[in-house]
């Protein structure tokens, strides 16, 4: 009987092990499930997620092989907007048409001149396009009365006479010349190194003048419009008759002016062409007129004598890096609206910085700014101007190794 019993208790105690090692795996295989369940559910979301990446794809790749698939578009020039609704046009193509436009356009776009793409069958508008650009306009920098003054330019005392003598008083009174009877300068030839305001002194005169300042940078000008260089200059020059009174200003001459070299390839040649050109319309109107010219470069060394002959550019100012007495009077302007400490000694920064341009100095006021911002200052230290100095100076000579190979004006 006690043999029974505790034979009974045993299987009881086995059975309750083996239900523990059951209940164990059950909730290892229940969590594994789970686990794979999660799994799944990822998989799916990112399953889905491709699928719709996919079918973004093959809709953009359908409108792509719709648009392969659609005609041409006629491009076509609005002549005429009629009373009843209806355009008529002129195809790049030729012939004129009249067409019917939709409602949903914006009529204000249609106005003559405006150039609208057609479909090749129905002669519907199907876009109205941007103006054409003129490459003239984009390679040149129109401002009518630029708003810099003489106050703005700082050490350039003596330039600034010059400048006034030369460019201003031809415009503002010819009948000075006149009364006398000499021939006032045609063009004007600054130079000097970059930066040192050569274009500031141009836009100070055709300010005090009231004029429309038109800069071209004859380098752009070249590398831009390959081909085009002698009907571009035509263009500024009409331009400026008709805008007039106007300066024109020629930045970095040199591109287009240098000596002529014996080798001459086809690159050359259209250099050759535009200046040319400059020199025909220079010697094709009159220096008491109301258009200036003002050029401007770095390399007076290399510019061709042609250019320099009277009845051209015949009047030279230099300008160059400032003194110590410029550079302050160039710190002084630019730090006229900035904040500053008292400790901040203007004359000590501008005995720091031997050698630096205009533009060199305008930076390190600026950099020395911007120094202030980030440390959350509303005024300006005398360490943020040595730091400034350190970094502008540091950027300079990194820039002078730069350039090495070069031969640098001065
Ligand atoms: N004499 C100066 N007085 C005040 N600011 C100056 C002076 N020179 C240069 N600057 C500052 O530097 C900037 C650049 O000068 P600017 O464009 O006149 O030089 P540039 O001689 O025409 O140079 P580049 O030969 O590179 O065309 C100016 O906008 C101005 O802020």
């Amino acid at each position: 009987m006690e043999d029974m019993s505790r034979n009974i208790m045993k299987k009881t105690e086995d059975l309750k092990k083996e239900i523990k090692l059951l209940k164990e795996e059950n909730t290892k295989t229940k969590r594994n499930l789970m686990w794979k369940v999660r799994k799944l559910e990822k998989d799916k979301v990112l399953v889905e997620n491709e699928k719709m990446r996919l079918d973004r794809e093959v809709k953009s790749l359908r409108g792509e092989i719709e648009r392969f698939r659609s005609p041409p578009l006629v491009v076509a020039t609005i002549t005429e907007v009629l009373e009843d609704g209806k355009l008529v046009v002129k195809s790049s193509t030729g012939p004129h048409f009249v067409i019917n436009y939709s409602r949903l356009l914006d009529k204000k776009s249609l106005e003559p001149g405006s150039r609208v793409a057609l479909n090749q069958q129905t002669f519907s508008i199907v876009n109205v396009l941007p103006s054409e650009k003129d490459p003239l306009i984009s390679g040149m920098e129109v401002e009518e009365k630029p708003e810099v003054s003489y106050e703005q330019i700082g050490g350039l005392e003596e330039q600034v006479v010059e400048i006034k003598e030369t460019v201003e008083l031809p415009l503002k009174k010819p009948e000075l010349f006149a009364n006398i009877g000499i021939e006032p300068p045609k063009g004007v030839l600054l130079y000097g190194p970059p930066g040192t305001g050569k274009t500031l002194l141009a836009k100070a005169v055709a300010n005090e003048t009231n004029a429309t300042f038109i800069k071209i940078v004859a380098s752009e000008f070249v590398k831009k419009y390959i081909g085009e260089g002698a009907r571009l200059v035509r263009g500024v020059f009409e331009l400026a008759k008709e805008k007039a009174p106007s300066i024109i200003f020629i930045d970095e001459i040199d591109a287009i002016a240098a000596k002529r070299l014996k080798s001459s390839t086809s690159g050359d040649r259209e250099v050759q062409r535009t200046l040319m050109q400059l020199l025909a319309e220079m010697d094709g109107f009159e220096a008491r007129g109301d258009v200036g010219i003002v050029a401007a470069t770095n390399r007076p060394d290399i510019l061709d004598p042609a250019l320099l002959r009277p009845g051209r550019f015949d009047r030279f100012i230099e300008v160059p890096i400032p003194n110590e007495d410029g550079r302050m009077e160039i710190l002084k302007i630019h730090t006229r609206n900035m904040s500053l400490e008292e400790e901040v000694d203007i004359r000590l920064v501008a005995s720091l910085t031997e050698g630096a341009s205009g533009a060199d100095l305008k930076a390190i006021c600026t950099e020395a700014g911007m120094f202030a911002i980030r440390e959350e200052r509303s005024s300006v230290t005398m360490n943020d101007f040595m730091d400034a100095i350190d970094k502008i100076v540091g950027l300079e000579k990194e820039e002078e190794v730069r350039r090495e190979a070069g031969v640098m004006y001065g």
